[in-house]
């Protein structure tokens, strides 16, 4: 077996065994992705499946605390993990969701539980096993839950995660071993300026409305807040979305520039699949926070919610590989360079932003006051208007640089709305607007943030999309080819998408598009 090419052909939907097709029950303790119906079997198997099992090993340092480090070459798109949640439940501020599936609900499409009164969508949402946990401790309580406003951010939903981890400690000790060495930063979070904040709604409330205070410390539960703070991931399979919490998927490191990318299937189980060519010895990272964000706003968001400084490459160049992701340009007039600090790592003394070219320069304080205003701007911009889009672009075409997060922001906006409606219909100008962003975001982000396949795929969609068009209207093949490679690109950054998510059926979309310019291109 190629262990290049991966052994993806010999993972079976079904629950059967590898080895001899035959039904099976026992899974992978590895990878989770193969299953053998009795041990020797799996033992038969070892030589084969070693080569594509499990990719990585635990290890620890005094700075990154455990990560993974990658035990043989991974190529882009090559499996490196999937698993199912230890707990799942809704995120810290959240509209009302129903606890059995996660997904919104109103007065119209839901009913209260039966037993203790928290909206579900109905009876199979109500007998959930997620939904244990606030049942069991709610029918204790002895007073239902009643929730009457659905529209708005629900403050009692903030506890029911920690809750439901609260469980495992009480009766699932297996799940709880996992949960509990998971970071919690209990010294760190304790010195910071939402902590009272966070033990008076979350573990005080807590122990009073469940009536659990003799049952869990304000200690257990700031301890189970902190680990939920720290390792749970966003799943953008329902709307609003949900957090979970993954085991082994806990000790990926951050990186701004992740070398693994991250999806979730449609159970809700995370999977990880390598973003760049990774060799033996590197560590395996995948990215906190968006990766399209400014690097004063990600290294904030990561101090503030994670705990750490981010020190990875892209931090430490100011440029951000030469992209000036987070650069102004010069106001000097004449001048046509850009203004950057020296470093954006520095968090004592904030140092100047100096041109590149002249010998101008502006305060951090002054930088941050540009950015500000401009961030309103784009705050209040309404981002289903293709002229509004353009006007900002052409407004701040002066103060930021060409790739700035901003612009890149309404570039993509602008990559999805031109053509929305109708391609065909689309003047030459605005095709060409909608190519030129495609290209741009395209270059950008396989320089900055390639483990963006969700970002990537849909922007690559788009750029087929607008070369067809250009093929159609010169009728040149060439245009097509590219169109039809650029197809295929998008296909594999988005295959692991499932199809509830838009990018899962642009996906679909993709796979019928490239049929349908494969029979056009047998007809020229
Ligand atoms: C989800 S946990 C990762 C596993 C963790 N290292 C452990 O031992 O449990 C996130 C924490 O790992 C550490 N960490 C992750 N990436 C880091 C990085 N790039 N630099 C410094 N610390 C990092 C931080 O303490 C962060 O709060």
């Amino acid at each position: 077996m190629d262990a290049k090419n991966g052994d993806k052909t010999r993972i079976l939907e079904s629950n059967v065994c590898v080895v001899c097709q035959n039904p099976a029950l026992h899974k992978c303790g590895g990878c989770h992705r193969v299953y053998y119906c009795n041990k020797q079997h799996q033992r038969d198997d070892w030589k084969q499946h070693k080569l594509t099992c499990k990719p990585f090993k635990i290890c620890e340092d005094e700075v990154l605390g455990r990560h993974l480090v990658a035990t043989r070459p991974l190529q882009p798109g090559e499996f490196v993990l999937q698993e199912a949640p230890l707990v799942w439940g809704p995120s810290s501020n959240t509209v009302p969701i129903c606890l059995g599936c996660g997904k919104g609900v109103n007065a119209q499409n839901s009913r209260s539980c039966s037993r203790c009164g928290w909206p579900v969508c109905g009876d199979l949402c109500e007998k959930s096993p997620g939904h244990l946990a606030e049942c069991r401790y709610t029918t204790q309580r002895g007073e239902r839950v009643s929730i009457k406003n659905f529209g708005i951010p629900h403050p009692i939903y903030r506890c029911i995660t920690v809750l439901r981890c609260l469980y495992q400690k009480q009766f699932l000790p297996k799940i709880w071993k996992k949960l509990e060495v998971l970071e919690a930063h209990c010294e760190s979070r304790r010195a910071s300026s939402n902590y009272e904040n966070d033990r008076v709604t979350v573990a005080e409330f807590i122990r009073r409305f469940f009536k659990l205070s003799s049952v869990f410390s304000e200690e257990d539960i700031m301890k189970v807040f902190g680990i939920v703070m720290v390792n749970s991931h966003e799943v953008p399979l329902t709307e609003p979305p949900f957090i979970a919490i993954y085991g082994t998927s806990s000790m990926f490191e951050h990186n701004c520039s992740a070398n693994c990318s991250k999806s979730f299937t449609n159970q809700g189980h995370i999977l990880i699949t390598a973003a760049q060519p990774i060799q033996e010895g590197d560590h395996l990272s995948i990215s906190y926070t968006d990766s399209l964000w400014g690097t004063p706003n990600r290294r904030y968001f990561l101090h503030e919610t994670k705990f750490f400084w981010c020190h990875c490459s892209r931090c430490e160049d100011p440029t951000e590989f030469g992209t000036n992701f987070s650069a102004l340009k010069c106001q000097d007039t004449n001048c046509s360079g850009l203004l950057l600090p020296e470093t954006f790592t520095e968090t004592q003394k904030l140092p100047e932003w100096v041109c590149t070219r002249c010998s101008h320069s502006i305060s951090s304080y002054s930088a941050h006051d540009i950015l500000e205003r401009i961030g309103r701007d784009l705050h209040d911009l309404d981002k289903n208007d293709v002229e509004a889009c353009k006007s900002f672009l052409s407004t701040y075409q002066g103060y930021l640089s060409d790739n700035h997060f901003y612009r890149t922001d309404i570039k993509y906006v602008l990559s999805q709305l031109l053509g929305q409606q109708s391609m065909r219909q689309l003047s030459e100008e605005d095709l060409a607007l909608k190519l030129e962003c495609c290209q741009a975001l395209e270059s950008l982000v396989k320089t900055i943030g390639v483990a963006e396949r969700r970002i990537l795929g849909t922007v690559l969609f788009e750029m087929h999309a607008a070369l067809a068009e250009v093929a159609r209207r010169s009728g040149g093949t060439n245009e097509l080819m590219k169109s039809r490679r650029i197809l295929i690109e998008a296909i594999e950054m988005l295959s692991n998408e499932p199809e509830v998510l838009p990018e899962g059926k642009i996906c679909k979309q993709a796979r019928q598009n490239l049929k349908d310019i494969d029979v056009l291109l047998e007809k020229l």
